[in-house]
């Protein structure tokens, strides 16, 4: 019997996943996904910045999928297998904190998913502007190598190309067989990604013999946390602009990743903001629904959040 194959798509923090998920969405290739979208922070913005298309979108939120929702995937996959034959393949992105192991282990040793689904390829989407200093301090980040089949080397746009020459041999060193592939915008053939048949077991157990052991624990960075905000009065772009660049500035060491969905005073269109460290960028995208409340929500993860001063910022931006 045909297996369906599934395709995930990890990579540390901001690194580039839902750009890639979403091109691959859009791209005309007549095939139809179910996509399974797992993020770290309690609200849902990562599933509303997926673009809109007829593949169906399951948000797992609230916890990390390699550990709390593993349960979640396993439901989420065998209730998808029901329904066969309404889509060819299975997507599936990871927070940028997730460990891809236990992700993987459950392709192999679920019986339910392991008869009716095959792990293609973990695809690792690297930000070439950070990788140097995660690899120094995150498991997770060296894991997500380490599991690639395919790495997308992305962002070379914020690297020289020395830096990038530098990045492929440290990944090398940790992952010697993944195909590398240079991106910006996380813009790649599709076939160099999907349908590859390219999960290999025995390279995995070959640097982790423990792979198929039922109860696989690991441990997280459990000094990064999270903070969500939301606003229901419009704010204000000035003020909004003048707050985050200076928080960015001044706490963008520690603020691995910010995101939001801000709804500003006179805009009928809802805003996007997204953050990585310093970094930031922000668009309005499409106009708020007639039925959706125009709530501004915002997520900061990363270590040592000043809780109080990031809410009492976000709120000082509403407009007056
Ligand atoms: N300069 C630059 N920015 C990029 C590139 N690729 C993605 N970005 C930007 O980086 C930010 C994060 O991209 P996402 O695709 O949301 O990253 P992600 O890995 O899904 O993020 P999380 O789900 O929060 O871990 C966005 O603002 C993107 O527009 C690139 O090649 N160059």
């Amino acid at each position: 019997m045909d297996r369906v194959p599934v395709t995930v798509l990890t990579g540390y923090l901001g690194a580039g996943k839902t750009t890639l998920l979403n091109r691959i969405l859009t791209e005309q290739h007549g095939k139809r996904y179910a996509v399974v979208v797992n993020e770290f922070g309690e609200i849902g913005i990562d599933n509303d910045l997926v673009v809109e298309t007829d593949e169906e979108v399951f948000e797992m939120n609230n916890g990390c999928i390699c550990c709390t929702v593993r349960g979640d995937l396993i439901r989420i996959l065998t209730g998808l297998m029901r329904r066969k034959g309404r889509f060819d393949a299975i997507l599936i992105e990871t927070t940028g904190l997730a460990d891809p192991a236990p992700v993987a282990q459950t392709f192999f040793v679920d019986e339910d998913v392991q008869a009716k689904a095959k792990l293609d390829a973990v695809v690792t989407v690297v930000d070439a502007r950070n990788i140097e200093a995660r690899l120094a301090d995150s498991k997770e980040a060296r894991e997500q190598i380490a599991f690639a089949d395919v790495i997308l080397l992305n962002k070379t746009d914020l690297a020289t190309a020395e830096d990038l020459d530098r990045i492929e041999g440290l990944i090398r060193a940790v992952n010697t067989s993944a195909e590398i592939h240079r991106t910006r915008n996380s813009v790649i053939d599709l076939d160099k990604v999907l349908d590859r048949g390219a999960f290999d077991l025995d390279r995995i157990l070959a640097f982790e013999p423990q792979f198929l052991r039922e109860g696989h624990v690991h441990s997280h960075n459990d000094d990064i946390a999270s903070i969500s905000l939301t606003a229901v009065e419009p704010l204000d772009e000035n003020k909004f602009n003048r707050w985050i660049s200076s928080i960015l500035q001044s706490k963008g060491a520690d603020i691995l990743r910010s995101k939001g969905i801000l709804s500003f005073v006179n805009q009928d269109d809802q805003f996007v903001f997204q953050g990585v460290h310093m970094l930031m960028d922000g668009d309005y995208r499409r106009p708020w629904a007639a039925d959706d409340p125009r709530i501004s929500r915002i997520v900061f993860i990363g270590r040592n959040l000043d809780v109080p001063a990031l809410k009492a910022g976000f709120e000082a931006c509403r407009a007056a």
